[in-house]
C-alpha cells in the first residue's frame, strides 16, 4: 500500500478553552490536490500550522511520508513547503535574489539552488521578472513569488493557506494553473480556501470544516451528488429577514438556510424542489412585510452541500 504523504490522525487544538480544532483526521496521497474548504474561524490556518510543525496540537499526530512531524526541527520538515497568507518576502532583493535566499535556508548545494531557482521562476511564471526588485511587482506577483519560496527546496508537500485571498483575477488564474501543475508533477497539495468555486475545479478531493470539524471529505463531483436532488434557492429581499429566515427554516423544514450577501440582504436555502415551494416562500414573506426584489434558483455545488449540512453559508 502506497504510504500517503500526509498523514494527520485526531488533531485537536483549543484556545482559550475552546476547540477550535476538533479531531480532524485527513490524509493526502501523493500528487492529490486536498482542499480544506471552509468559512472564516472554522480552523483552516489552525490545522495547517499544525500540519507544518508550527503549532504543538493538545492531541492528535502528524505524520509527512511516513515521518512524525513535531514543533522541533526534524527531517519530515524539510519535506514540507509552506506558504502562508500574508507574504514573506524580502521587498528590496529583486526576485530571483529572494529564492535564492530561500534555497540557502533550506541549505541547499550552489548548484541544485541555482537549477531550482530557475524551475520554480518558470513554474510560478516570473522568469521575466527574475532581476526585478519585489517592492516593483504587483500584488498577484508578490503572491506568485510567495509560492515560489515555498517550493525552492523541493517539497514532497505544499501547504497553501488560502494563496488567492485579495489577488487580481489574472494572478488567481496563474495561481490556480500552477497548483493543477504542482499535482501533475506529483507532488501532493493542502490548500484551504473559504471559495468554493476554486476548491471544485482544482481539488482532488475535499474535506469541509466547520467549527472545527471535519463534517465531510470526498470527490467534488461525489460532494455534490449528496445534494443532486436538491436546489439552491436565493431570494434578494429587503425588510426584517432575521425574522424571515426563521420562518423559513420552519416552512421549508430543513436546517439549510442562511442569511448572505454584503447586507445580509439574501435568504439562501436548500430544498428538494424550488417550484413547488417558492409559492410558499414568498407568501411568507408576504406575512412577515419583506420585499422579494429577485429570485434565482441554482443547480447544486459545493456551496449547497456545505448549506445543506451546515446551515451557514460559505461566503459569510
Ligand atoms: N493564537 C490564537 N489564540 C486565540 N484564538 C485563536 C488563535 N489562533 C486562532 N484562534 C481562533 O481560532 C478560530 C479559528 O481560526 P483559524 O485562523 O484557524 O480559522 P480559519 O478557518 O483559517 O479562518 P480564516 O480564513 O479567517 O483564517 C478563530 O476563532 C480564531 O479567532
Amino acid at each position: 500500500m502506497n504510504v500517503p504523504v500526509l498523514d494527520c490522525s485526531g488533531l485537536v487544538r483549543r484556545f482559550g478553552g475552546r476547540a477550535v480544532v476538533d479531531g480532524v483526521s485527513l490524509s493526502v496521497a501523493p500528487g492529490e490536490t486536498y482542499g480544506l474548504l471552509g468559512p472564516n474561524g472554522a480552523g483552516k490556518t489552525t490545522t495547517i500550522r499544525m500540519v507544518c510543525g508550527l503549532l504543538r496540537p493538545d492531541a492528535g499526530t502528524v505524520h509527512v511520508a511516513g515521518r512524525p512531524v513535531t514543533t522541533a526541527a526534524g527531517p519530515a520538515k524539510r519535506l514540507i513547503g509552506f506558504v502562508p497568507q500574508d507574504v514573506a518576502l524580502y521587498p528590496d532583493l529583486s526576485v530571483r535574489e529572494n529564492l535564492r535566499f530561500f534555497g540557502r535556508l533550506y541549505r541547499l548545494p550552489r548548484r541544485v539552488r541555482e537549477r531550482r531557482v530557475d524551475e520554480v521562476l518558470d513554474l510560478v511564471e516570473l522568469r521575466e521578472r527574475a532581476g526585478d526588485r519585489v517592492d516593483s511587482l504587483s500584488g498577484g506577483m508578490r503572491r506568485r513569488l510567495n509560492i515560489g519560496a515555498g517550493l525552492v527546496h523541493a517539497p514532497t508537500l505544499l501547504v497553501l493557506d488560502e494563496p488567492t485571498v485579495g489577488v487580481d483575477p489574472q494572478s488567481r488564474h496563474a495561481i490556480m494553473e500552477s497548483v493543477t501543475r504542482f499535482g501533475q508533477q506529483g507532488m501532493a497539495v493542502l490548500y484551504t480556501t473559504h471559495y468554493m468555486e476554486e476548491a471544485e475545479r482544482l481539488c482532488d478531493r475535499v474535506g469541509i470544516i466547520d467549527r472545527g470539524r471535519l463534517v465531510v471529505e470526498g470527490a467534488p463531483r461525489e460532494l455534490v451528488s449528496l445534494v443532486a436532488e436538491r436546489d439552491r434557492v436565493r431570494l434578494t429581499a429587503v425588510g426584517d429577514l432575521a425574522a424571515y429566515t426563521e420562518a423559513c427554516r420552519a416552512f421549508a423544514r430543513v436546517g439549510g438556510v442562511a442569511r448572505t450577501g454584503e447586507r445580509g440582504e439574501v435568504v439562501e436555502l436548500v430544498v428538494e424542489d424550488a417550484r413547488s415551494l417558492l409559492p410558499g416562500l414568498i407568501a411568507l414573506a408576504h406575512d412577515n412585510g419583506v420585499d422579494i426584489r429577485g429570485v434565482e434558483i441554482d443547480e447544486p455545488d459545493l456551496e449547497t452541500v456545505f448549506l445543506h449540512l451546515t446551515g451557514t453559508a460559505l461566503r459569510e
